[in-house]
């Protein structure tokens, strides 16, 4: 079997190299001639899977994506021509989670919030809402979910139409990338809607950038809007309108799904599918595969607020000030937004880190928020 994978597919040569001739191609460079004898493919959302691309793929059995958003692969191009599709949801909804706890945080150290005063709304209630919305459950922030498709199939949770999260605080995306139909989210965040936004909110995107309309954003700021924005996620990635940058409160590169057990997990969920694509046994799993944590003892036991148990349990695990800076200092154009993707630190999920509590009576709360006791 041959096998080509994307440079970004963390640890696949240690899960494929098993199952046949496994070789990489760097971003940005596969070209439809590469795909001639190729059995499968695997990618991360930085290579586009159209009819171009596959059109001289003449053996092409298996496409897989170590991302959970599949925005960038021709789905339906894929099921007429009979080629197995899987992509790794879920694989990072942990880390996306974190990075909006994150910033919560940082926020709150900001400007001075108690966290429990305020009510989020999370637009998109599937893998990431859901992860976010326990986080929140376990801090005692209330929360508001808005999810039309799940709620029409059925979902037992309690849904809320999208005017009613406008009235949220802190509003969190967290939806696919849909081009059209009823559920449309392309723009959906346009001018009208972030006009409607006040000083005191805050939205947070950190699903896709074209669900944010960010040249309607950037003439709103530039008019002398000043709401708060966070962006994780650009229209138009790499070539983004670094017109923004002034105005936004953290922006980050497209880095909030990017935890090494996000990363490596969701090279795993394609390593299972294609072992059962092919009927053969799987022999590898994630825990062995991921290195020891290089991560400080974590010590809640001097918090006196909600607020400073969780800056002292989250900041040093994860950070985004940090990416933040890094991202101002240093994306002057493609070329450089793509780069800082790539050599991204390595960052660890809150699970990684060990907790200390002592009587601390917020050691529940932070504990649910997904860390272990040392
Ligand atoms: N910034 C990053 O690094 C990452 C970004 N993402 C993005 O976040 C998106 C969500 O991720 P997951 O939760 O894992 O996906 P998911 O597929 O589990 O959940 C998406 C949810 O959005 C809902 N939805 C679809 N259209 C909607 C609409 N118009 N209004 C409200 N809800 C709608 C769906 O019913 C579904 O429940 C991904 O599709 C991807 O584009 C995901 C992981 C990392
Ligand atoms: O999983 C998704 O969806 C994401 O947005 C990924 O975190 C994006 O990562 P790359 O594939 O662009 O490295």
């Amino acid at each position: 079997m041959k096998l080509l994978y994307e440079q970004s597919v963390l640890e696949a040569p240690t899960f494929f190299a098993q199952l046949g001739d496994c070789q990489p191609f760097k971003s940005g460079t596969l070209q439809p001639h590469h795909l001639k004898d190729v059995d499968a493919l695997l990618v991360r959302s930085t290579t586009a899977v159209t009819p171009e691309l596959l059109s001289q793929a003449d053996k092409l059995q298996f496409v897989g994506t170590a991302t959970a958003g599949t925005n960038h692969v021709d789905k339906t191009y894929l099921a007429e021509n009979d080629i197995r599709f899987v992509s790794a949801a879920g694989c990072n909804a942990e880390a996306v989670a974190e990075y909006v706890i994150s910033v919560l945080v940082i926020m709150a150290l900001k400007n001075g919030w108690q966290l429990t005063d305020k009510k989020v709304g999370v637009l998109g209630a599937g893998h990431v809402g859901t992860a976010l919305s326990r986080k929140l459950d376990a801090l005692g922030v209330a929360y508001r979910l808005c999810d039309p498709p799940l709620e029409q199939a059925g979902d037992a949770r309690v849904f809320h139409p999208l005017d009613a999260l406008m009235e949220c605080d802190v509003i969190s995306l967290h939806v696919p990338l849909v081009e059209e139909g009823p559920y449309s989210t392309r723009n959906l965040f346009g001018a009208e809607r972030l006009a409607n936004l006040n000083r005191s909110q805050l939205l947070i995107n950190a699903c896709r950038g074209e669900v944010v309309d960010n040249q309607a954003l950037l003439e709103l700021f530039k008019q002398g809007w000043d709401g708060n924005v966070v962006l994780d996620v650009w229209d138009k990635e790499p070539d983004i309108e670094l017109g923004l940058l002034p105005y936004v409160k953290l922006a980050t590169a497209h880095i909030a799904g990017h935890t090494l057990e996000g990363k490596v997990r969701g090279t795993a969920m394609l390593y299972q599918a294609l072992c059962q694509h092919l009927g053969v046994e799987e022999t590898l799993t994630l825990s062995g595969i991921l290195p020891e944590p290089d991560l400080p003892t974590l010590d809640i036991r001097q918090a006196k607020t909600l607020e400073q148990a969780l800056q002292a349990a989250v900041l040093p695990v994860y950070d985004a000030r940090a990416d933040d800076r890094q991202f101002r200092d240093r994306v002057t154009g493609p070329e450089a937004f793509n780069y800082i993707r790539r050599h991204y630190a390595i960052r660890r999920e809150f699970a990684a880190a060990q907790l200390c509590t002592g009587n601390s009576p917020f050691s529940e709360a932070i504990y649910r928020l997904g860390f272990n006791q040392a």
